[in-house]
Order: C-alpha cells, then structure tokens, then sequence
C-alpha cells in the first residue's frame, strides 16, 4: 500500500505543518474546504442560537492516506466524519468524497461507531455479511467465503456461528472490523472504534487493523476519531488536532513514524520521532482544552 508523503499531501492546513499550498476544491479523496456546520437551535435545549460546531475547517485525505482527528469532546470530530458520511449538511463551505456531494448511503463508505453495532439475532457471520445482501454482485456463496477470509483475518476463525453474546467485547469489536471492511470500502469513517477495549486487546486490534490497511489490495482512506492521542500517532499518517468552541483545526501534523508500522506498533511509542510528536501534540491538546 502507498502512503502519500508530507510533500504529496494536498492542501494541508494550520501554521505548524509548512504546506502552504493552496487546496484545490474537490481533488482529494475527502476534501472540506472552508466548512462551517451550525445546527439550528432545538426548542428541548432552551438554547435560541443555533450550536456553532465547526467553524471554516479545511481538510484535505488524498487517496490511501489514514488521517486521526483528536481533540477535546464537542470539537466536531463526528460532526465531521457525519458530513463525510452525508449524514449531516454543512452550513456553508466545500465538502466532498471523491469529488462529489456525499449520498448517504455514500458507496465505496464503511463507517465504523464505538459500539460495535452488532445485530444480536444474527450470528458472526451474517452480521458481517449484512452489507453484502442488498449487493447483487454478492452470492449467498461468495458472501459466505468473504466472511470466512475475513474473520480469519481478524483471528476469529471458527467464531461464525456464534452469536455476538457469545464473544468478549474485544471479538465483538473485530467481527465489527470485518463487518465494515466485507463490502471492501476504499474509503473508512471511524469513529473511536476501538475506545472501549482495555490497552492490551487495543494495542493488538490497532495492530491487526494496521497489518489490514498494509496488506489490502486496494489503497483505504480512513478518517479515524480517537481520544487516544497515542493510539492516533500510531496509526495514521496526519493528526489533526481540533480545538472546540467552535470546532476548529489548531495542528495538522505529519507523522513520520516507520511502516509497515504492523510488525512493530508496541515499539514505536518508544522511538525518540513518537515520544516528540506526543509531547507537541499533548501540549496542544491541553492548550486548547484551558482556552
Ligand atoms: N444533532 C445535533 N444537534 C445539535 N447540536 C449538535 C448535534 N450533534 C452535535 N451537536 C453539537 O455540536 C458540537 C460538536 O459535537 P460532536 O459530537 O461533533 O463533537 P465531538 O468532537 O465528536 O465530541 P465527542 O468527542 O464528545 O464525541 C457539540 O457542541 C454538540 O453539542
């Protein structure tokens, strides 16, 4: 798999990153360019104003890159990946996903929430089969056959038929891995897939998550919101770091960590690169959450 270079990385904002290119509305895989989302004021809330949630955010994901958004909670980070999503209209901006408007369901789009979203009637495997029935060019067989490769993948060979009460949260998280990735996405909008799961479980779902996007045959562009700033280093290429009130991107940063990163994801926090990168990005986290 190709990762795009700082050099090649299109239009990224921020003063600490030193691209200063212009972004060309639309030439990413995801692009938002100016974007501002308020959503109208509620009459349950009280409030009378509308809640400003992003404000002019630009931020381009050229194809195969992995971008991490961080920040305080109510920056915008699922308002964004929403938008992406065509869940939620921006207020005024560009906001595209292979240069057009987002559908929703937007194709070629595997979007991943923390619960693992698991039907409970439904076993493994036709959990992770389940966006592959309303797609003719899945036979019942292939459909069979691509969960098995991919449970496989996630190490939950011969947990098909069991049923989601039956697996430890972990499990469940990675059926819900191989349940996004089935439809073969080139594209991936995760939100905090992996928060829930204690450090060592994560540690090896980020790396198996890793050794996936390494080894797929097709380049995935992934927007993944964490909280966990180490878990962001790891995995992406970019961090972006969002500061709330309103939402805005404060930091997008490089990440010039070795890859495959797979092989060696529990070493890398250890390098003098990460524990830099995690310092920087720390300080601008805690700076945004005291303003
Ligand atoms: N449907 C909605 N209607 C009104 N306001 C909303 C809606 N969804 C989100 N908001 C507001 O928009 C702001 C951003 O919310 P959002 O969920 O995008 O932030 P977040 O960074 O993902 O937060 P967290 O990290 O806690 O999940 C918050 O102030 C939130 O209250």
């Amino acid at each position: 798999m190709n990762y795009t270079t700082p050099d090649e990385a299109v239009g990224v904002p921020g003063p600490t990153t030193g691209h200063h290119r212009a972004p060309e509305p639309g030439a990413a895989t995801l692009s938002a360019i100016d974007v501002t989302l308020t959503y109208p004021s509620s009459g349950s809330t009280g409030r009378s104003e509308g809640v400003e949630a992003l404000r002019n955010v630009t931020l381009e994901v050229p194809q195969g890159q992995f971008v991490a958004l961080v920040g305080a909670s109510g920056c915008g980070k699922t308002s964004l990946l929403n938008m992406f999503a065509g869940l939620v209209k921006q207020t005024s901006g560009s906001l595209t996903v292979n240069g057009e408007v987002p559908k929703c369901p937007p194709p070629s789009v595997g979007y991943m929430f923390a619960r693992d979203g698991l039907l409970p009637w439904r076993r493994i495997e036709r959990n992770v089969t389940l966006g592959l029935e309303t797609d003719k060019n899945w036979s019942r067989t292939r459909a069979q056959e691509r969960a098995d490769q991919l449970l496989d993948m996630v190490g939950l060979n011969g947990f098909g038929k069991a049923f989601p009460r039956q697996l430890s949260h972990g499990m469940r998280q990675r059926a819900a891995i191989a349940r996004t990735l089935a439809p073969d996405p080139s594209i991936l909008l995760m939100d905090e897939p992996f928060a829930a799961l204690d450090a060592q479980t994560k540690l090896r779902i980020q790396a198996e998550f890793s050794r996936i996007l390494e080894t797929s045959e097709t380049p995935k562009t992934v927007l993944f919101v964490t909280h966990d700033l180490q878990e962001a280093l790891l995995l992406a290429d970019r961090v972006v770091v969002m500061l709330p009130r309103p939402g805005r991107i404060a930091t997008d940063q490089f990440v010039d960590l070795r890859r495959p990163r797979s092989e060696h994801l529990a070493d890398l926090m250890f390098e003098p690169t990460f524990r830099e990168l995690h310092e920087e990005l720390f300080h601008k986290l805690q700076e945004g959450e005291t303003k």
